[in-house]
């Protein structure tokens, strides 16, 4: 079940702290580092889950909680095959990715993220930089996400009301010279979602939960479809460039999608060294992000990982963010506390911790620049929205 990886250098990303080895990486809005141990115990390889009785009885549902508990225990990642996601599907997508991200720069810069209040849209390359040492993120993105009034998301349907008035601003932006793109993406994330969504039950089951535990928390989650497009970065360059900085997720889950015989994710293991996750053709990659951690007092850890395109080739990926309902109360699940244990974590409102993450990274975002003069324990969700 263990994939092939091995451990690698940090490839010119580590800093001397303290007199020993520390590997950098962006958790919240802080600089952090992780000791590089002399003494490694933690994994070194990527555990794969199948899911082919997802939808199967109970039993079998219970044992698939069971292996995506431990592998998120031991490593925070994991794969997924048989996840249901016809693979024409995936090979569209992929085509979709590549006529896109070809465009000329004008046709894609219509849907600049800088136009759009909530930090949705096209980042053109090098606009985003996670890691301060590196001249910027080598990659071009488009984010689009939940938008109770673009009507593929069907609010009403999945929700049975109306969307509240506060949430009836377009939140995303497409480009308008390109329709198929919103189309081609939409297709992706009718698959997508659904499989996410019956993640989350097989989450609640392997906490010992009912199965519809969490449905409450979930009713129209915050969710952020990225295509990621990575231009080779030659070998010979600066050790220390990167396709994406090293990070952890600020989701509840994530579940990538890469393109096959393109291999760059990177994967920080607790010993400080990096893990490959390399594309296995028929899986998606899933990771926990910073709100399931918090929720189960870090017995979960979002892992770090960060992109390197050394290949020559080009790279294309997709990951799908989950977070919960913006309005839902965050507090850690009483199952992940030992008897008498202060939580590690407090209680926290889902999208003002959002707003919290997603702000400090774009510092020159007109969103930004807006309420730059707003202390940040006074932001909140509802910022994003105007
Ligand atoms: O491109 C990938 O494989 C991963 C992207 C990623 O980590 C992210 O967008 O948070
Ligand atoms: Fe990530």
């Amino acid at each position: 079940m263990a994939e092939v990886a091995k451990p690698i250098p940090s490839g010119g990303l580590e800093s001397v702290k303290d007199g020993s080895k520390h590997v950098y990486y962006h958790s919240g809005s802080e600089a952090t580092y992780r000791k590089v141990s002399d003494k490694p115990t933690g994994f070194t390889t990527i555990p794969t889950v199948d899911l082919t009785d997802l939808d199967g009885p109970i039993a079998l549902r219970k044992k698939i909680a069971e292996e995506i508990r431990d592998a998120c225990h031991t490593c925070g990642f994991f794969y997924i095959k048989n996840h249901g996601i016809p693979q024409e599907v995936i090979t569209e997508t992929f085509e979709l990715l590549t006529r896109f991200f070809a465009l000329d720069l004008d046709t894609k810069m219509d849907a600049h993220v800088q136009k759009n209040p909530a930090i949705r849209g096209y980042e053109p390359m090098l606009e985003t930089r996670l890691d301060p040492r590196t001249a910027g993120d080598i990659k071009e993105a488009f984010t689009m996400g939940d938008c109770a009034i673009e009507k593929e998301q069907d609010y009403v349907g999945r929700t049975g009301k109306q969307p509240p008035a506060h949430i009836t601003q377009p939140q995303n932006i497409w480009p308008e010279k390109a329709p198929w793109w919103r189309e081609g993406l939409y297709k992706y994330y009718h698959h997508v979602f659904p499989l996410a969504m019956k993640l989350v039950r097989i989450f609640a089951l392997s906490f010992g939960l009912e199965e519809t535990a969490f449905d409450k928390d979930f009713q129209f989650p915050i969710t952020g479809m990225r295509p990621l497009y990575y231009p080779p970065t030659p070998v010979s360059q600066d050790a220390a460039s990167v396709g994406l900085g090293a990070h952890a997720d600020f989701s509840w889950l994530t579940l990538v999608l890469q393109e096959d015989n393109v291999p760059a994710l990177e994967v920080l293991n607790p010993d400080g060294l990096w893990v490959d996750a390399p594309p296995q053709p028929g899986t998606l990659v899933c990771n926990v992000g910073q709100y399931l951690e918090r929720q189960t007092n870090g017995q979960f850890p979002a892992t770090v990982h960060r992109v390197r395109n050394r290949t020559g080739r080009e790279r294309y990926s997709l990951p799908f963010f989950l977070t919960m309902d913006p309005d839902v109360e965050l507090d850690v699940l009483e199952c992940c506390k030992k008897p008498g244990e202060t939580p590690h974590y407090a209680s926290i409102n889902v999208g003002d911790l959002y707003v919290r993450r997603v702000l400090p990274a774009r510092k020159k975002h007109p969103t930004s620049i807006k309420y730059q003069d707003v202390p940040q324990d006074e932001w909140s969700y509802k910022m994003l929205l105007s």
